[in-house]
């Protein structure tokens, strides 16, 4: 499939009148072929007007003609061959192995919205039948289903350029709740985007649907961007990425007439909290796999183990030594782009020049756009007095915090901001230790795990990738996993209407065979 550069809006393909711009490869920092023209004010406004215009028919498919478009994306997505993994490759400087996986990931994700669709659980079908006797009162017949908001913005991240980009969750999810969707590509993997963005707008057309279900948008810079999140056709946000960039976007959707909700995911450095039996019992082992979920994709994970802390222990010992020893023998490598690495460079330099932080181990040295692992140390005190050693380093860099005992454990966790994950690495000599700080795991951070760490999300049912302010805009939901489709519904009571002008999902005889909640009970289809 040749990459043209042009932007998809709708079904037709049309070359943007804004600013060019090159994807570079993440290796070498060259200019890779074609040019990408960004979209102007004219492409974002046939965009979002073709989406408003898909989304009555669209939001009211059946849920097997839905399902059977997510599945044909996923299919055409596969079809592309190798040709989507080597400029991916050249685009993110991920390995072959990371993104054929990633790429399963996002085919996987599609294909399991196709079964929460088909299942229409989602649309939480519920019936409160009329009680025309009741007394002092008469209650009204009162049904109840979730619908799709409207059409949806979403945001490709540059760290996953699959399975959170331009087909990943938050268009599985946007989709699968009946929401068209406008998405802005990623400037750091633009040909990535174009691939995936015509599988897309080719299954929108072999699955009959409305041409504005799907547009694709090119920028270099944010215009686009805003102006998508100011149009008042666009009901909600889906972003992965920076801090500055979610709380901007925030800003933009707070300050239009009718504000609408941004479901950022943004910074998040994961503690990780090392108890006493566990460090003295296998505290080697845990520093091995330490540096494995580190170093994992240059470190490019916002679920990556930016803040280890543990009591001051010959295990503590153990652990530092095996994980600096692997980390020494750790390569360095291609970062995802040259701001990126720019970034990281700075917030490993802020590390070394800060007084209270002792440089313990660095990985082997690389080229120019490679990321060089680092792990740094401090203590309990010194992290309490200094909030920027909170702050994400966006690459393979870690903070040990050397605490004096479990309460300085709690007080740094009480001092952290929100996260998406914490892992807890534990034996049975360390329950109660446990058990006294899951309070306060719970009220900081999206997924507790215990002896392992976050990296490598799973895409299930009873995931949260989420968490309070700042790891995401929104902690009452989660960007991967089924249960990110509520963020792109609400719910509509309809009261007394006629049989004939219900949706199917709330007519007598439950023609859509659905568990339905009948007068607050739970009801099995044919029941
Ligand atoms: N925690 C996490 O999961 C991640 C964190 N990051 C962090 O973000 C840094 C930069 O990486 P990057 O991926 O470029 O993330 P950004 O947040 O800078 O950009 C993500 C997307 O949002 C757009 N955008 C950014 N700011 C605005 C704005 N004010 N208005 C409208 N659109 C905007 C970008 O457009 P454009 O690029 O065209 O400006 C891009 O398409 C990294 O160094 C890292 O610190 C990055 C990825 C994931
Ligand atoms: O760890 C993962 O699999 C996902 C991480 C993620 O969501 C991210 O880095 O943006």
């Amino acid at each position: 499939m040749p990459i043209t550069g042009e932007n998809l809006i709708g079904a037709a393909t049309r070359r943007g009148a804004g600013e060019t711009f090159r994807a570079v490869e993440a290796a070498t920092g060259n200019s890779l072929e074609p040019a990408f023209a960004s979209a102007t004010p004219t492409d974002v406004e046939r965009a979002c007007a073709l989406a408003a215009e898909a989304f009555d028919s669209y939001r009211e498919t059946s849920l097997e003609d839905r399902a059977r478009f997510l599945e044909a994306v996923a299919d055409a997505i596969v079809a592309i061959g190798d040709e989507l993994i080597v400029r991916c490759m050249a685009e993110s400087g991920l390995p072959r192995a990371r993104l054929e996986g990633e790429r399963g990931r996002t085919v996987g994700q599609l294909k399991m919205f196709a079964g929460v669709v088909r299942d229409g659980g989602f649309l939480e079908a519920r019936i409160d039948p009329a009680q025309p006797d009741r007394k002092p009162l008469p209650r009204p017949d009162l049904r109840l289903r979730q619908i799709a908001v409207g059409p949806v913005a979403v945001f490709g991240a540059s760290n996953f350029p699959l399975a959170f980009s331009v087909a990943g969750g938050d268009t599985a999810s946007a989709l699968a709740a009946g929401c068209p969707v406008v998405a802005k590509a990623h400037p750091a993997h633009p040909g990535t985007s174009e691939l995936v963005g015509r599988a897309v707008q080719a299954a929108v057309k072999e699955c009959g649907l409305p041409e504005g279900v799907f547009s694709l948008l090119m920028d270099s810079g944010i215009a686009v961007g805003q102006a998508l999140v100011a149009d008042p056709r666009i009901a909600a946000v889906g972003f992965t990425g920076s801090r500055r960039g979610g709380v901007a976007l925030m800003q933009a959707a707070a300050a239009r007439t009718q504000p609408i909700p941004v479901y950022a995911e943004m910074s998040s450095i994961n503690p990780v909290v090392l108890l006493p039996a566990a460090l003295e019992a296998r505290g080697r082992d845990i520093g091995r796999a330490f540096v494995g979920s580190l170093t994992l994709g240059s470190g490019q994970f916002c679920t990556n183990p930016g803040l280890i802390l543990a009591v001051e222990s010959a295990g503590l010992d153990g652990f530092l030594q095996a994980a600096s020893a692997a980390l020494r023998e750790t390569q360095a490598a291609t970062m995802l782009t040259p701001g990126i690495h720019k970034a990281y460079c700075a917030g490993v330099a802020a590390l070394e020049a800060n007084p209270a932080v002792t440089t313990l181990a660095q990985g082997l040295a690389g080229g120019t756009h490679q990321g060089q692992a680092a792990l740094f140390s401090t203590t309990a005190q010194a992290f309490l007095a200094d909030h920027s050693l909170a702050e994400e380093v966006f690459g393979a860099a870690s903070l040990v915090v050397r605490c004096p005992d479990l309460a300085a454990i709690r007080a740094v966790l009480e001092r952290l901001e929100g996260q998406l994950t914490a892992a807890v690495h534990l034996d049975e000599g360390d329950h109660d230790a446990a058990r006294a700080l899951l309070p306060v795991l719970e009220r900081r951070v999206g997924r507790i795990l215990v002896n392992g760490f976050g990296t490598g999300v799973e895409v299930g049912h009873a995931m949260v990738h989420g968490g309070p302010y700042p790891a995401t805009s929104d902690g009452r939901t989660t960007s991967v996993g089924s249960l990110a489709i509520h963020r792109f519904l609400r719910p509509v009571s309809y009261q007394d209407l006629p049989e004939a002008l219900l949706p199917a999902a709330l007519r007598d005889g439950n023609p859509l065979k659905l568990w339905r909640r009948q007068d607050g009970k739970l009801v099995a289809p044919g029941a």
